[in-house]
């Protein structure tokens, strides 16, 4: 089944299950990619999150739930010629030199890329030097950075990183993160699986978590991250003080700090009149106020407060 290119997006899914033996790997998964946009996919080991890219890739047959790519079903080649996929694991044939490694995948993918084009696709991933060198010499890093660039060469509309940053260096992580910026500002879009947080929370529009093979929250980062907190160093804290706290949320102590919870869908915007009209209030109750410092949680932070309360994910 083929749908309009551009009215679809770059990849869907829905109700996706898959088990292996009588282990349930995947249930009930179902997401969308659209176009352009960058999305990270999070989740404790065994989550499930290679088997849904393997499933939305055509290459693992779903027990049932269906997935498109770029309008296409996933089995379908011609959808996958415009996919670019860096698996977990990857390896690539010893033999061949990095440059006859991206000539391959470019005739697979049955794309024209000019040579030119292929080298500069090796600059981009740091490996210029070592076009012409055989890749069973190549560390595991080096390897991975060719995989990126396997990726990349044909010049995909949707772009799979699974583990893009597994075996790489810090500037390699850095690199990556530029590249997926990069593809974003051009209109191709990334599913990326990771597990450094940070990583994800820099490029990605939107997140989807994966919990024990199902969806455990989604959303984008304002959603996901909206609950804000207030933390504040106060002295002189009377009962009418701690109350006019309360107001604005559950409060926590350590000594002379409070943290105040914003709530999940605190307005950033509407932040600054609340703590001018929070301090105003202290002071007018007798609290001395040292500190005051609006902070919204990580993403770390949220993804570890719904892995460990599943009833807290509310996106
Ligand atoms: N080929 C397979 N045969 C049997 N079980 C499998 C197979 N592939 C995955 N599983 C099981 O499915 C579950 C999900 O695995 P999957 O690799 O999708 O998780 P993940 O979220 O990608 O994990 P990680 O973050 O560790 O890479 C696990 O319990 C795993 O043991």
């Amino acid at each position: 089944m083929t749908l309009s290119a551009t009215a679809t997006p770059a990849l869907w899914c829905y109700g996706l299950h898959k088990k292996y033996g009588a282990r349930q790997a995947v249930g009930e998964v179902s997401f969308a990619v659209e176009r352009g946009e960058v999305v990270g996919l999070l989740g404790p080991n065994g989550a499930g999150k290679t088997s849904v890219i393997k499933m939305l890739l055509g290459l693992v047959r779903p027990d049932r739930g269906e997935s498109m790519l770029l309008g296409h079903r996933s089995s379908v080649p011609e959808a996958r010629a415009r996919v670019g996929y860096l698996p977990e694991l990857f390896r690539y044939q010893p033999w061949l030199t990095a440059r006859e490694v991206l000539a391959l995948h470019v005739r697979l993918a049955g794309a024209r890329v000019t040579d030119v084009e292929q080298l500069d696709c090796l600059a981009l991933v740091g490996l210029a030097e070592r076009a012409g060198d055989r890749v069973g010499g190549f560390s595991k890093g080096m390897q991975q950075r060719l995989g990126l660039a396997v990726a990349l060469v044909a010049r995909p509309e949707l772009v799979v990183l699974d583990e893009p940053t597994s075996a790489l260096d810090p500037v390699g992580r850095v690199d990556v993160r530029d590249i997926v910026l990069d593809l974003r500002t051009r209109g191709v879009a990334v599913l990326l699986n990771s597990h450094l947080i940070g990583e994800v929370e820099r490029v990605c529009d939107r997140v989807v978590i994966l919990d024990q093979g199902r969806v455990a929250a989604s959303g984008t980062l304002d959603e996901l991250l909206g609950q804000s907190e207030l933390r504040l160093e106060l002295t002189g804290v009377t009962d009418a003080v701690h109350a006019r706290l309360a107001r604005v949320g559950h409060v926590e102590r350590s000594g002379d700090r409070y943290v105040v919870a914003l709530g999940t869908r605190a307005e950033p915007a509407a932040t600054p009149d609340l703590v001018a009209e929070l301090v105003a209030d202290l002071v007018r109750a007798g609290a001395r106020v040292h500190a005051v410092e609006p902070a919204r949680i990580t993403l770390e932070e949220r993804l570890l407060g719904i892995l460990r309360d599943p009833a807290g994910a509310d996106s």
